[in-house]
């Protein structure tokens, strides 16, 4: 709501601002140089002074914070919650600061290992795989597009075996954590009241308009793609209020911090989870924080919610995961499970810029657009980028009509322009300079193509028995035998590109960049070859990486942990994040993680109470 702002409010604002834009300049991610040994810990003290909870918590992000949230409802269970990372600052609230946030502290910085598919336009050929580490997770650092996905999506995580994961199972979920504050909605499917707000972003540009009306001209329809029918364009839905971040950390730990049964502690990271290799029972936690090492015993549960990254990493260090891995960095190995063998995740390509025949905006004056910000939660520093979103179905599909096999992604002022963006998908200069830096002092939009149902997978395996190691991801996109992924993707691309050519657009005489991708120039600029070539080199993670924990039955060999989200073979131990989605979702993977810990938080009442 307005609030008197005096200057100097503002003036400190402008300097945490200021200070976190430095941070992310300057930071670099170290891992290498972390030295963790386990003898220098006083294992014996940290077991002595050991707390004891009911449940603990590992990971404070969209399904964590969750998961910690609903459970310490019950005033009579100890809750930890333990997070690597540190609480939220103002400024990461603020939806325009959202890029400069991977580079810094607030994301794991990981990477994928070099690859010969894809990233090749990458430094390293390695593409970047932010993943949040912060108080809320990945919901602090996100784009905070609010997507749910298909009803199909979750139809077939039950028909893999999944008994209770259907579209009717779990749409209750979804209503369950959304404060809807849209101008028009459908109750059978929204909710107002849960605790994370969803609105239209607070600042949008005069182009996402457009991008319906282009759609119209193409024969797609404008929808709430969180409704009941998602195939079409609409515009993006946000986890913001009223222009504000909303985090996890905001919609469900601030409200329930004040609960003294839940212990909400920062800057701790788990190192290994306590199980008994004979009983096969886990029974705590071992984390470090400050430099201390430190026991926390778990009278009913762990719950491992640390991401699709980490979560699969912390089982393999505590013994759980592929035997011949463990055994070969000299693990004792407690479960042989297919732990990191389906590695899923979304890649889009970033490639299709479109330039205006209009004068480039000014820019706006930053005191201006703070204040109001600030005042009104509007304006530039409210932005979003990505506008508007579109699922549409490509002829090269073979799944029924109301399954999308793309999401267009439109985004007024290319997203990919600004030298650290760029740094934020690692991508070399040779190809910034060959293809975005003549856009600088242009107007311009690009449309994204995401891939929704990869069939491709990769995997990830632990480099070492250091828990401060980053995991190696190796992606493996575009490897699927029968290139289904990079068709799909090619005819995205071929569908994406009548948006432009749309009266929509050609009134402000839309046309694409034709700066060859440096590495392609050799193929003939808008061929078929040369787009394949063009998605090989610019296709980014979109960060939505799932299935390392793969939820399925016994019998699935990738299967790591059942439909309770109980680790197979392993008693008092669940995982509840997105490693556990067992078919990739069409959409971004936010939403669905919540619901995940929604859900979660569900199943585990109902088996302790
Ligand atoms: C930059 C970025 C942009 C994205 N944009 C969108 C978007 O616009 N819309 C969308 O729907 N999705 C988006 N996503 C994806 C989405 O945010 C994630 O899929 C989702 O948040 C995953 O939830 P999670 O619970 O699995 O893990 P996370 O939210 O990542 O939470 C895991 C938590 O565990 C903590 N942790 C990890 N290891 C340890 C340890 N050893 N000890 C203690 N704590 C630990 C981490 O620090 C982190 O806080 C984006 C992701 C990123 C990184």
């Amino acid at each position: 709501s307005p609030f008197e702002l005096t200057d100097n409010y503002v003036a400190e604002f402008e300097k945490g601002m200021e200070e976190l834009k430095h941070i992310a300049q300057e930071h670099h991610f170290h891992h290498e140089d972390i030295h963790y040994d386990p003898d220098h810990h006083n294992v014996s003290e940290a077991l002595t002074e050991a707390e004891n909870y009911d449940f603990i918590v590992i990971g404070s992000g969209s399904a964590g914070g969750v998961v910690a949230a609903r459970l310490s409802e019950i005033p009579e269970w100890k809750i930890l919650l333990l997070e690597a990372g540190a609480p939220e600052t103002p400024y990461t609230q603020i939806p325009g600061m959202a890029y400069h946030l991977q580079n810094t502290p607030y994301n794991w910085g990981y990477t994928t290992t070099p690859q010969e598919s894809f990233c090749l336009g990458m430094e390293e050929n390695k593409c970047a795989c932010a993943t949040g580490k912060a108080l809320g997770g990945s919901t602090a650092i996100n784009s905070m597009m609010y997507t749910r996905g298909n009803k199909r999506d979750y139809d077939l995580w039950a028909d893999n075996g999944n008994l209770g994961w259907c579209y009717d199972d779990v749409l209750p979920y979804f209503k369950k954590m959304e404060n809807i504050d849209l101008p028009h909605f459908d109750r059978k499917y929204h909710h107002q009241g849960g605790p994370v707000h969803v609105e239209v972003p607070q600042h949008l540009s005069e182009y996402a308009e457009d991008f319906l009306e282009a759609g119209k001209e193409l024969g797609i329809k404008t929808v709430d793609y969180n409704g009941a029918d998602q195939m079409g364009f609409g515009i993006t839905q946000v986890t913001t209020k009223h222009g504000k971040r909303n985090s996890v950390a905001q919609a469900y730990l601030q409200p329930a911090k004040k609960r003294h049964n839940l212990n909400i502690k920062p800057l701790s990271q788990v190192v290994e989870i306590l199980i008994n290799p004979h009983t096969k029972e886990a029974s705590g936690v071992k984390y470090i924080h400050d430099g201390k090492l430190y026991v926390a015993k778990a009278e009913k549960e762990v719950i491992l919610s640390a991401g699709a990254y980490n979560s699969p990493q912390l089982l393999m260090l505590s013994g759980i995961g592929p035997k011949e891995d463990l055994e070969h960095l000299e693990i004792p190995v407690v479960a042989d499970l297919p732990v990191g063998k389906h590695l899923k995740d979304h890649i889009s390509f970033i490639g299709m810029d479109f330039i205006l025949n209009k004068e480039k905006d000014k820019p706006t004056d930053p005191h201006e657009d703070l204040v109001q910000w600030l005042k009104e939660g509007k304006g530039p520093l409210a932005s979003i980028r990505a506008e508007g979103l579109g699922y549409i179905r490509t002829e090269v599909s073979k799944d029924p009509e109301d399954y999308p096999d793309i999401e267009i992604i439109f985004s007024p002022k290319s997203r990919k322009i600004g030298e650290e963006k760029a740094r934020n998908i690692r991508v070399k200069k040779e190809i910034y300079d060959g293809l975005w830096r003549p856009l600088e002092d242009k107007e311009t939009f690009s449309i994204e193509v995401m891939l929704t149902h990869p069939k491709s997978t990769g995997t990830l395996k632990l480099k070492s028995k250091n828990p401060f190691h980053p995991p190696l991801l190796d992606a493996r996109q575009l490897t699927d035998p029968d290139n289904h992924d990079l068709e799909t993707m090619l005819a995205g691309v071929k569908k994406a590109l009548e948006i432009p050519k749309t009266h929509a657009f050609q009134k402000y005489g839309a046309h694409l960049n034709e700066h060859p991708i440096p590495g392609c120039e050799a193929l003939e600029f808008g061929s078929e070859n040369y787009w394949k070539c063009a998605i090989r080199h610019l296709s980014v993670s979109l960060r939505h990486t799932t299935g390392t924990c793969r939820m399925g039955p016994k019998h699935d060999k990738d299967a790591v942990v059942d439909n309770k989200l109980k680790v197979h073979g392993i008693h008092k131990l669940r995982v509840a994040d997105a490693s556990v989605i067992p078919v990739s979702i069409s959409g971004h993977t936010n939403a669905a993680a919540i619901m995940i810990g929604e859900k979660a938080a569900d199943i585990i009442k109902h088996d302790w109470l």
